[in-house]
């Protein structure tokens, strides 16, 4: 049950009772409760608002028609075929959430030690974008630029001797990123952390004339434990064989995060993100501070998985606590969330007004 906001908590849960206080003044000048008198007065002072043009809504798209899988570690969250993953667009569009996301669940038969699906023009992916694109040009499309959806490794690069491959994997994802501007995507969004490929894939698409495509760099990408839900969603949890803390930032560093954005903005990155998200709020704060750019979080799957399993037991209030977390990036100084609550969240906010 949804509780509604800024109803007086004392007329919502008492009956009232006559009893009576002594009241003692403390001679107070300052009095902060005074601004939070009332909704029209709290609204007033309100700093901070989240609206749905700050969504951006991932979405995860699989082989097949009129297809629409649950993700058991994800609940409300499905795998689409691309008929659906339109409809889902289609909903993006009304409820005026400006971008998606697309990420796909390759079949394991297409799976590789390269990662070649990546870079076929044909992949689910760059079939969704032609498919989205042609019926609704004006909602914008991102694109993840990583080979973990294709690699039989699960991880995000190619592999030599047990180690992930800097320079010959960046050459791959130029492909990659080149074949999904072909389908129509705007904006690129490389989450590899690989050294310099902003750069590469930022020459390759302008020499491509493709110079409006936009690159938003998973500049500040952490080894997280928050993305156990997403690779079940796309189906590397299986086979991803050891860790990504070579490529992937500590969680412990901040300073390094501000070294990371800033070569990926000299590289051309026109956005940036941090990922994940209600952890590394401190982050979003400082990048925001540092470099004044268009700096986007990403609240991910394993966030997601903990307030829907706390929701789901009745442990927290669903509603609120999703507004909350996403109203704390707008506070962080985030200028968007790519979130899977985007839908959901959309709705509140149009409910509301
Ligand atoms: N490159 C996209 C992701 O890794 C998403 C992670 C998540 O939602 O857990
Ligand atoms: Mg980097």
């Amino acid at each position: 049950m949804a509780i509604k906001f800024g109803r007086p908590i004392e007329l919502r849960d008492h009956a009232p009772r006559p009893v009576t206080y002594d009241t003692p003044s403390l001679g107070l000048t300052t009095r902060p409760r005074r601004n939070r008198k009332s909704e029209w007065a709290r609204r007033l002072v309100r700093e901070n608002v989240l609206t749905t043009d700050d969504l951006i809504w991932p979405l995860f798209v699989i082989d097949g028609d009129n297809q629409r899988a649950a993700i058991a570690s994800m609940p409300g969250v499905e795998r689409l075929s691309v008929d659906q993953a339109v409809r889902d667009a289609e909903r993006a569009m009304k409820l005026d959430i400006p971008c998606i996301a697309l990420f796909p669940y390759t079949d394991p038969s297409l799976r590789d030690e390269m990662g070649t699906e990546a870079c076929n023009a044909n992949n689910l992916v760059c079939q969704s974008v032609r498919a989205i694109k042609k019926e609704f040009p004006d909602l914008g499309v991102l694109c993840d630029v990583a080979l973990d959806p294709f690699t039989s490794h699960g991880h995000d690069g190619l592999i030599q001797g047990g180690k992930i491959l800097n320079d010959e994997t960046v050459a791959v994802l130029v492909q990659q990123a080149l074949v999904q501007a072909e389908a129509g995507c705007d904006i690129i969004a490389p989450s590899d952390m690989m050294d310099g490929r902003v750069g590469a894939i930022r020459e390759a698409l302008d020499d491509a004339g493709f110079l409006d495509v936009q690159i938003m760099a998973y500049a500040a990408k952490y080894a997280s434990a928050f993305y156990g839900p997403f690779r079940d969603a796309i189906g590397s949890a299986k086979t991803l064989t050891g860790d990504k803390r070579t490529y992937q930032m500590d969680s412990a560093n901040s300073d390094e995060a501000l070294r990371e954005v800033e070569l990926d903005l000299a590289e051309g990155a026109d956005m940036v993100m941090v990922k994940p998200g209600m952890p590394y709020l401190d982050i979003v704060r400082r990048v925001k501070d540092t470099f004044a750019v268009p700096t986007f979080a990403y609240q991910v799957s394993g966030e997601y998985a903990m307030i829907m399993a706390a929701a789901n037991n009745g442990w927290i209030d669903g509603d609120r606590a999703i507004m909350e977390s996403l109203l704390g990036f707008k506070r962080a100084g985030a200028d968007g969330v790519l979130t899977y609550f985007a839908p959901h969240a959309a709705e509140r906010i149009k409910a509301s007004r």
